[in-house]
This record gives C-alpha cells, structure tokens and sequence, in this order.
C-alpha cells in the first residue's frame, strides 16, 4: 500500500445547495486535468482537485481502502444539509481488475457538483476558500477543439494472434476444463492533438445516454454494466454478458431476434447473472432476479441484459460487497479461479484497471461502481496525444474467433466514435 500523503487529522467538509438553480451539464465543468466523473442522463457526480489520494495493490487492497476511507470519514467536520447519496463526503474510485496484483487508485475531490432528481449540490473538502474557488470553477470549460487525425495500432497482440488466444480457449472449454473465459484485447491510438479528457466524456455521455459516463486517473470511458450500487440497504446491479453488432435496415432487427434465441449467449449470459447472484446472495435476505434478460440496445451493439435487486442484511460495506462480488463472469469467467489464470496465459496483457470496478463511495456507505468497459486510459505519452482502448469477449463453447474479433471491434468503436467526432 502506498498512501500518496498521511490524512489531515481532521478535515471539514461543506456540502451547500448555493449553485442548486444552475442547469449546466455537470461534464461541462471538470477542468481539463484531474476530472472526475459519474453521469448518466446529466445525473451524478463530477468532482476535481485532490484533498486526499489512496494508491493501493495487495489481497487486502479493499480493506485497506475501506478502513482508509472510514477513519478519513470518522475525521471529517462534516456539514451537509443536503443529506442525499453522494452529498458529504465523497470518494472516487477505480479499482483494477485483479486488485491484488495491480494498483486501485480512490480520489478524494476538493469540490464535488451532484445532481440528483434534478437538484444539484456542491461539496467542497478543505480549506474555506475552496468554497468560493468552487463557484468561479462552476463555470463551463470549453471542449471543443479538435486533436485532428488518429492513428491506430495494435496493443498486446495483434488480430490474428487474438484470434488463436480465443481458438485456444474454445479448446480448453470443449475439453472441460471451464465453462467460460472473458478474453479482450487493446488498441492503441496517437492523436494529432493533445486528447482533452473533457471533450472526451461529452461525446460519450451524449452518444450513450444509457451509459454511465465515468472518468477517474485518466480511465475514461462510458460503461452500460453495473456491477453494484447500494443505497441503504437496498442493493441493484445491471449484468450483461451476449452481445451482438447493430445491423442497417432490416438487419438490426434480425440480428437483435437471433441474440435473444441464441442459446450460446444465454448460456454466456446465464454464467454472468448466477457470478453475482451467487456471490451477493449470502449479503442478501431478499433478491429480485428476472428469469431471463432483456436486451439493452446501444448505438453500437445490443446486449442481454438482466437487472439484479436485493436487500442487504448484516453490515458489510460497499467495498467489501464489491470485493466479493468482482470479477464476475462478464469480465472474468466460470470457474472463476480458471478462468482468470486463463486470462493471464492467454491475453498477454496487463488489464490495469480495464474491466474493474470504478465509481464512487460517500460516508453513508452509499454508492454506485460500474465496470470499467467501453474506455480508454490515457497514457500520458507523447504530450497527452496517446490512449489505449479495451475490448472483451465472454467466450463459451461454439464461439467463433472471428465473431468476437468484430465484437471487440464494435466494442472499442464507443470510443474511437466520440474520438474521432
Ligand atoms: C468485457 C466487455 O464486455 C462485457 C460486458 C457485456 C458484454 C460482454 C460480452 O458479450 O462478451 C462482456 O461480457 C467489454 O466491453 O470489454
């Protein structure tokens, strides 16, 4: 564990309704370094500058966020008449997909704007001119410049190379050795330009409504997968897993009909919903599991998706239950222990914090955490001009190498799309 800074011995915070008549876009206001983001339908959280940071890699690596976080709340003067999920104190998070063998970075922002049922909120931590700071920086950046012509390359392995690594797996499944094994690979693209993270979120936030919309340490992206949210007691998750391109015309209907009958994306699917079903059901004394998905159209590719609801007993907070219940079958596989194996022999990446779990935790325990898919994490090389992109596949018995090649393809067009716009 690497804490960036000790913790202030107390630190206050101040949540003030004092700008809740102003309707700005939330992502028009995150300054163009540091931003922090979770909206979906202009709703949620954006926050920037940093009053506290934890890096952390280990087994423990969420327990010692989590306990980091509660003395770090048990410190704070906290005045907050607002009194929502996501006003007080608020952290950010994005925590990488194998938490024991990479870093989860948590952000605590100087000034946080929420938006919540239409009413909107600033939290400012520390001193009290931050409060002031607070409203001048309210005032939208402007995002519109262009970063001219991309230019893509291959990440980890090249197209044919990631066609054998799924070939490879379909083998290992149809011998038995696991039922399910969520491959992705990357793809890096140079800009022109210097990649402004804020023109970035608004054109996936606009093209994706139905996304969340997330930013934290430069992994930006828009995810349609909730892994958890829990307000008070009451706990909700999106599981998708089964994905199919859109079509033109007559075509996109047909391709949405076939994914909804195709029994190897239910199986997928179903490997998915029963990872966390399975995994939340000793927190729960009550769940809510339809008995098939729906489908989730996005402008890129439709998915089956199934919303999970259950109520929480016993005391276990936001992070802990995200420990138990990540990586599930979307972004890992079944068996779980298999599969991940699998992935390091076969990807021959390092996935960061692609396909964690990334979104925010405030003092209450409330909190919402996405998967991190449909992103880019901005390297930082060549003056801020380079980002790599991710894209998975589950992969079960009979998928094709070169179905998921393209599904990755539309994948990562999420992305190229609202960076090429
Ligand atoms: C791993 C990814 O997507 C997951 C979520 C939805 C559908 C998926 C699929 O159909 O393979 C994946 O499980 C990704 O977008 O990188």
């Amino acid at each position: 564990m690497s804490p960036a800074a000790p913790s202030p011995a107390t630190a206050a915070v101040v949540t003030t309704t004092a700008l809740g008549n102003r309707r700005t876009p939330l992502l028009t206001l995150v300054p163009r370094d540091g931003a922090l983001a979770w909206v979906r339908r202009g709703e949620g959280l954006v926050g920037w500058g940093e009053a506290d940071r934890l890096e952390v890699s280990g087994p423990d690596a969420l327990a010692t966020a989590a306990a980091w976080w509660a003395d770090r709340c048990a410190r704070t003067e906290v005045h907050d008449p607002v009194g929502v999920p996501g006003s007080g104190p608020v952290v950010f998070a994005s925590i990488a997909f194998d938490p024991a063998a990479s870093t989860s970075v948590f952000v605590v922002p100087e000034v946080v704007v929420g938006r919540r049922d239409g009413a909107t909120w600033v939290t400012v931590t520390g001193d009290a001119g931050a409060e002031e700071r607070a409203v001048v920086e309210t005032s939208p950046a402007v995002t519109t410049t262009s970063i001219g012509q991309l230019r893509y390359a291959d990440g980890s392995l090249d197209p044919a190379t990631w066609c054998g690594a799924v070939e490879a797996a379909v083998a290992r499944i149809d011998a038995g050795a696991l039922d399910k094994v969520v491959l992705a690979r990357d793809l890096l693209v140079s800009a022109d330009e210097p990649i402004d993270p804020r023109r970035l979120l608004l054109r996936l936030a606009e093209r994706f409504p139905d996304c969340w919309t997330f930013a934290v340490d430069d992994l930006l992206g828009a995810t349609p997968e909730l892994l958890l949210r829990r307000t008070g007691d009451q706990l909700s998750a999106r599981v998708l897993a089964g994905t199919t391109p859109r079509g033109a015309g007559a075509e996109d209907e047909r391709l949405a009909t076939a994914l909804q009958g195709s029994a190897k994306d239910l199986a997928e699917h179903g490997y998915a919903v029963r990872s966390l079903v399975d995994a939340l059901r000793p927190y729960c004394d009550e769940m809510d599991v339809p008995a098939g998905p729906s489908l989730l159209t996005l402008p890129n590719v439709r998915h089956l998706a199934t919303d999970v609801r259950g109520h929480q007993h016993g005391d276990a907070d936001l992070l802990e239950l995200i420990a138990a219940v990540h990586p599930t079958a979307a972004v890992c596989g079944t068996p779980r222990d298999r599969a991940a194996t699998l992935i390091g022999e076969l990807e021959g990446m390092d996935r960061g914090r692609y396909a964690g779990p990334v979104g925010w935790l405030d003092s209450r325990g409330d909190g919402e955490f996405g998967l991190a898919l449909r992103c880019a994490q901005l390297t930082g090389a060549e003056g801020g001009r380079q980002a790599r992109l991710f894209a998975g596949c589950g992969i079960v018995s009979g998928s094709d190498a070169a179905a998921e090649l393209a599904e990755t393809q539309a994948k990562f067009a999420a992305v190229q799309t609202a960076l090429e716009d």
